[in-house]
């Protein structure tokens, strides 16, 4: 991966149709929002885009000759179509650009061959039936937007007020689930053979021959160092693990360890999922370097080819060992609930102790959504790629939830794009000049749009099993949940907190949280949420820490309970001296009074850059009235509806996620069937879709 011109900043936590073909197209040009911010001379990138997008989502229709479903067509509008789901037989000539679309999973035996280049392989279980009807979608949706989620396991993700805290939990109960861990790790490093991850395989294609890739020995050079710190020293065509293993590039470093990027040059052939092999516990003795050596007999043969991997290479001190063996415990339940990846988590596909270094290879992916962002020229992505990121994440949470795991680290720092590659259009001089140095340097003078919003979920370094040792503080400041600063205890809700976080930044380009203290950072939540704290809330929080309930941060008192009145129950917020006068920074006061704005109006302010000043929202009416009141006050040349309705549930769905009470927030499988994702947006983010 090249580091040219790249930024890398550090937040720690702690479709052959014609485009006239049926379906889709037919279905787009009459009732379309004519060129809303595609170019008017993009007709032809419209045409081609709705082409593929036919064929892309023919791939998901309801096969009408073999289904007892009546035929794909168009619906009825009742009421701007707001949760129609009329008889669409007698209907056909009043809204045509409507389609009866119904989800089936990609990859699937009726899966057309444009759908199945673009989406992993797997052999699903589903039925038709067990399908939920979705809501008719006007605009293409991207393929990754559309895969639906089978529900699993009996975790409960709600949090109850019984359970906010895991009072009980102890730091004994996740060693010993270390101890008694028996790893269960895959030996194949197999899925760079397989479509799904065609980018990598255009890397490794890309790459040297081997020969050239080995160093040579002559120099003396010494191998695998580690740092005083416990930290293995980069170095760049070091080689470790009997030569298996050559460094290519430090991918990333973080308090566990560092990832590099690797050439492996004598990987399991085994490509099958069946051939997985259990692998000793390499924590039952430590591996001596001159012990360590993978019996692949049987699977080894001349046309295994080198490959790149990616290798956490885990600190050599007991601590981070310690927590490594939570990280494996997690990737175990990972990819022993889903082989396939289908569900966006990064797989892991050996691990190994060398020189006492626990070592993750997993499938080497892209650049994360952070850094992608950060050599934007403009970071903020359009809806349609938001909204596919969005459904890919709340989906593998919902499933690590299902596992009863909480990742406890979302972040996009922590969300890698699978494929790199992405169409740049030129920004407007005026654009261009408004951006910093950095920003100039990194990204040419393009907005980048990628080409596939594929993405997997990595970094189970902080996760953490619902049933365990919860510390006290979690997740990293900007994406944290308020129930972990007011010190009420967490679980699941803090995910979707995250969620949220990570949604708005996704769609202004911005961190929602730029702060880095608990007083700001409370204040703000209160100004986004439009309202304060719940009293609830604050109640619990003195009732948790007078009887010292819980694991309580040491700082808890004196940066966020000597913050609240205990009569009022209200934060106090400017700070004041005893004299009354307010004693809070001017700069903190700017950043929360003028920068912060309540979420939907802040949201809207960036989304109207793209759309037009009549984007707005009344929460007091209903999404009718509000479209009426629009339809009242604005010419109907610059409204368009479907983008009102786009934003309408996307904001609707924010609103769920950014609850203050985490027993009322959402959970990751209610944001799975949440209304938003029946809706899509033809944007830029369509439009480059499969180009490269
Ligand atoms: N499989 C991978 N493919 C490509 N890059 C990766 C991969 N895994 C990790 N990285 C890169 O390495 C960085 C650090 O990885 P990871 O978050 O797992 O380590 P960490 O030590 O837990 O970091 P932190 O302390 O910041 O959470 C990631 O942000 C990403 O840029």
């Amino acid at each position: 991966m090249s580091q040219h011109a790249q930024v890398k900043r550090k937040r720690t936590r702690t479709l052959d149709a014609a485009p006239q073909a049926m379906g889709v197209a037919s279905g787009v040009s009459p009732g379309m929002p004519q060129g809303m911010f595609l170019d008017n001379d993009a007709d032809p990138v419209i045409g081609e885009m709705l082409a593929r997008q036919s064929a892309l989502l023919q791939g998901n229709l309801i096969d009408t000759h073999f289904s007892d479903e009546p035929a794909p067509r168009a619906l009825p509008q009742s009421t701007l179509g707001f949760h129609s789901f009329t008889d669409a037989r007698d209907d056909t000539e009043q809204d045509d650009d409507l389609i009866f679309v119904k989800e089936q999973p990609v990859g699937g035996p009726s899966s057309s061959s444009a759908v199945a280049l673009d989406q992993p392989q797997f052999d699903h279980h589903y039925t038709a039936k067990k399908f939920k009807k979705q809501r008719t979608i006007s605009l293409p949706q991207l393929p990754y937007a559309k895969l639906l989620y089978e529900a699993r396991g009996t975790v409960p993700h709600r949090q109850n007020d019984d359970d906010l805290l895991h009072l009980s939990g102890s730091s004994t109960k996740t060693i010993d689930g270390n101890r008694a861990v028996t790893l269960n790790v895959v030996r194949s490093v197999s899925p760079l053979t397989s479509q799904d991850h065609a980018p990598v395989l255009k890397r490794m294609a890309a790459a040297p021959k081997i020969s050239k890739l080995v160093p040579s020995r002559k120099k003396k050079k010494k191998f695998f160092q580690t740092d005083k710190e416990g930290h293995y020293v980069f170095q760049q065509n070091d080689v470790f693990c009997n030569n298996r293993f050559i460094v290519k590039e430090l991918l990333g470093q973080g308090t566990f360890g560092k990832v590099v990027q690797c050439v492996d040059t004598a990987p399991p052939v085994s490509p099958h999922v069946s051939d997985f092999q259990p692998f000793e516990d390499p924590f039952a003795e430590s591996f001596e370097d001159s012990h360590f050596d993978l019996d692949y007999g049987h699977s080894q043969s001349n046309d295994s080819q080198p490959r790149l991997v990616a290798v956490k290479i885990i600190r050599a001190v007991d601590r981070y060992r310690e927590a490594a063996k939570t990280e494996l415990r997690v990737l175990k339940a990972i990819i022993e609930n889903d082989s396939t990846g289908q569900y966006q988590c990064l797989l892991l596909r050996e691990c190994f102790d060398y020189k006492n270094h626990i070592c993750l290879v997993t499938d080497l992916f892209g650049k994360s959504v952070y850094d992608f962002m950060c050599n934007n020229g403009c970071p903020r992505f359009p809806g349609s790629h938001v909204q596919a990121i969005s459904k890919q994440l709340i989906r593998s949470v919902c499933f690590l939830h299902d596992l009863g795991i909480i990742h406890t680290d979302l972040k996009p720092e922590n969300v890698l794009l699978c494929d790199e590659s992405y169409v740049g259009k030129p920004l407007s001089p005026q654009t261009y000049s408004s951006l910093s140095p950095r920003r100039k340097s990194a990204c040419g003078g393009e907005r980048r749009f990628l080409t596939n919003p594929e993405v997997k979920l990595i970094d189970f370094g902080s996760a953490v099993f619902h049933n365990e040792f919860h510390p006290a503080i979690i997740s990293t400041r900007h994406y944290r949940a308020p129930e972990i600063v007011l010190g009420l205890g967490w679980s699941f809700p803090c995910d979707i907190w995250s969620i949220g976080c990570v949604l708005v930044e996704l769609v202004t380009g911005e961190s929602l949280y730029p702060i880095h203290e608990n007083l700001e950072h409370m204040a703000m939540m209160q100004r986004f949420n439009g309202r304060p704290f719940p009293p609830k809330i604050v109640e619990n929080m003195f009732y948790k820490a007078d009887r010292k309930l819980g694991n309580m941060s040491p700082d808890l008192n004196s940066t966020v309970i000597k913050h609240f009145d205990r009569d009022t129950l209200a934060l106090q917020w400017p700070e004041r001296n005893k004299k009354g006068e307010i004693i809070t920074k001017e700069r903190s006061m700017k950043r929360i009074l003028t920068s912060c704005d309540r979420l939907d109006k802040y949201i809207l302010q960036k989304v109207r850059q793209d759309y037009g000043d009549w984007l707005t929202i009344n929460w007091d009416l209903s999404p009718e009235d509000n479209w009426a009141l629009l339809e009242s006050k604005y010419d109907e040349q610059v409204l368009d509806r479907e983008v009102f309705l786009f934003w309408y549930w996307f904001l609707d769905l924010c609103k769920k996620m950014f609850e203050f009470d985490p027993t009322k927030r959402i959970t990751a499988r209610e944001a799975i069937g949440h209304e938003w994702f029946n809706y899509g947006i033809l944007d830029e983010g369509i439009a480059s879709f499969g180009k490269v």
